[in-house]
């Protein structure tokens, strides 16, 4: 049986816009999308707030006209509405909302008329240009209001594919209610802050496949995950290495090296210098322990392990660039982070050249600038950022942030959505590498691992929160497990 879960696609501002036309084109009145849409994003209020007085900021175009049906929607159940308009409907399904609208239309008051809740309705996802005039000096007024404001599709002035405000001033709201599947400005940071929450509304399109960016998300990676089988034994489970650093920086790898052992990687062995093994002896219990003094030595160790990571503390500089290329030439797969990747700043291209595509490379902003010279500031997003960068690398890039993106070399993309502001802590870093290279050493796809990796670590983080160290992480997996398990194949609760 098919269990009932699926990556949940992000869909740019073009192919909404396809989908809405193949609808109306297959025999769905652009009336009906709107009374769907306007009569959820209405429920959804309803769900959170009790009736109070409401505003409702119309635009011209379609956006506005939801704000329409919005409106008569509540005014029916009662609550006491209010709407402002910002121009007279412009676009045909707007001016059909608008004349259903039997209450008063007020012109767009910018210095915010009194109301205990507002839905903006002014512009939507497709907007290409920056507010002006009412719309703009009302998204100033509207700045500390935040908390009671409900955005239809986007907040008005915040880009569709991006997440970044169009001009100076952009609305930000408590609820924004989007329909069909989320954009790009709902995951990408700053966005997603200026969303609040966000709540998907079917309004009966249909289903448009999974595409090629979605969220990341158990639904993606769950009927895949290596839970092992009722006859596994530690050496069917996968075996995972992980290089430490020198005498005074082995921490990091012993990190990586637990976060793999509890993400469930059967043997798991710290592939130490000779200066360093007393000080690891000293701190480890179930994670092994194995000298190694050259880069031949490394390769040697290395040969039999399903997944490996260097980088955490390993040292910048030639030794390690070298230590990179030993595993490479191993079957293992590689979790390539912080030092592995500053050590190859000087020559990107080195690095890539010695990488396969089930290999992850795990930078933070800085690591990827080192990498990837002026990527970022280039594309128009981090989306656009990550997939050049698994193209050029031919490997899989997670680029870290609170909207963690990954991409792989065929086009694969998928953006995380649980973020954790906790997770900003030394050596977390290092227990995510752990985490995807553990679930990479049981034979999980490198892609999948990374996604499933980085969305354990953010969940890991949501469990403790305040007061999380890097330290706390691997403890809290077993919890974030024990739930993927109890609903294996189906959605999580
Ligand atoms: N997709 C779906 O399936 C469904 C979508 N639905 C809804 O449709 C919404 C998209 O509607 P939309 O395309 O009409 O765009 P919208 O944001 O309302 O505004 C466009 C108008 O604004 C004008 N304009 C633009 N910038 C401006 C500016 N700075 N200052 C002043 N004016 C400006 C622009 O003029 P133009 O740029 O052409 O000169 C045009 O007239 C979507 O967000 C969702 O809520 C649902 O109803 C049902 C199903
Ligand atoms: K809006």
């Amino acid at each position: 049986m098919e269990p009932p879960v699926s990556p949940r696609q992000i869909m740019t501002v073009d192919e909404m816009k396809a989908a809405d036309a193949a609808a109306v084109a297959a025999g769905a009145p652009v009336t009906t999308l709107m009374e769907r849409a306007g009569k959820g994003a209405a429920d959804a209020i309803r769900a959170r707030w009790s009736r109070r007085p409401v505003v409702i900021w119309c635009g011209p175009g379609d956006n506005g006209g939801d704000g329409y049906v919005i409106a008569r929607s509540l005014r029916r159940r009662g609550w006491p509405v209010r709407v402002e308009a910002l121009a007279s409907p412009v676009s045909p399904a707007c001016r059909w909302a608008a004349e259903r609208w039997r209450g008063e239309v007020h012109p767009l008051n910018p210095a915010v008329s009194p109301a205990e809740l507002y839905v903006d309705a002014l512009f939507g996802a497709g907007l290409s240009r920056p507010l002006e005039g009412l719309a703009e000096e009302l998204a100033r007024a509207a700045q500390g209001l935040s908390s009671r404001i409900v955005a239809v599709d986007t907040p008005s002035g915040v880009h569709g594919d991006t997440g970044e405000p169009l001009g100076e001033n952009a609305f930000a709201a408590a609820l924004t209610v989007t329909f069909h599947r989320r954009k790009p400005a709902h995951v990408l940071a700053p966005g997603r802050a200026a969303c609040g929450e966000v709540e998907v509304i079917d309004i009966g399109l249909s289903e448009t496949g999974a595409g090629d960016l979605v969220e990341n998300d158990p639904g993606l990676w769950s009927v895949r995950f290596p839970w092992p089988s009722n006859d596994a034994h530690k050496h069917a489970r996968g075996r995972l290495v992980v290089v430490s650093g020198e005498a005074w920086s082995t921490g990091a790898a012993r990190l990586s090296a637990r976060a793999g052992l509890r993400v469930g990687a059967g043997v798991v062995t710290l592939l130490s210098p000779p200066g360093a093994l007393a000080v690891n002896a000293a701190h480890l219990e179930a994670v092994m322990l194995a000298p190694f003094e050259t880069d031949a030595d490394l390769a040697v160790l290395a040969d039999r392990a399903a997944a490996a990571v260097i980088g955490p503390a390993a040292g910048v500089g030639e030794a390690t660039a070298r230590n990179l290329t030993a595993l490479a030439g191993t079957g293992a797969a590689l979790v390539v982070d912080a030092d592995a990747l500053t050590s190859f700043a000087h020559a990107p291209d080195e690095l890539f050249a010695r990488l396969d595509r089930d290999d992850v490379l795990t930078p933070h902003a800085g690591e990827f600038e080192r990498l990837f010279p002026g990527l970022l500031k280039a594309s128009p997003e981090r989306i656009a950022a990550a997939r050049e960068a698994a193209r050029r690398a031919g490997a899989i890039v997670l680029l870290k942030g609170p909207d963690t993106v990954i991409a792989a070399p065929d086009g694969r993309t998928a953006v995380s959505l649980n973020g954790s502001p906790w997770l900003a802590t030394a050596g977390s870093g290092d227990v995510l590498a752990g985490f995807i290279a553990g679930l990479a050493a049981q034979g999980m796809d490198s892609f999948d691992a990374a996604c499933a990796g980085a969305w354990i670590h953010a969940e890991c983080a949501a469990i403790h929160g305040p007061g999380l160290i890097a330290e706390d992480l691997p403890g809290l997996a077993p919890a974030v497990l024990k739930r993927l398990w109890e609903v294996r194949g189906q959605p999580l609760p």
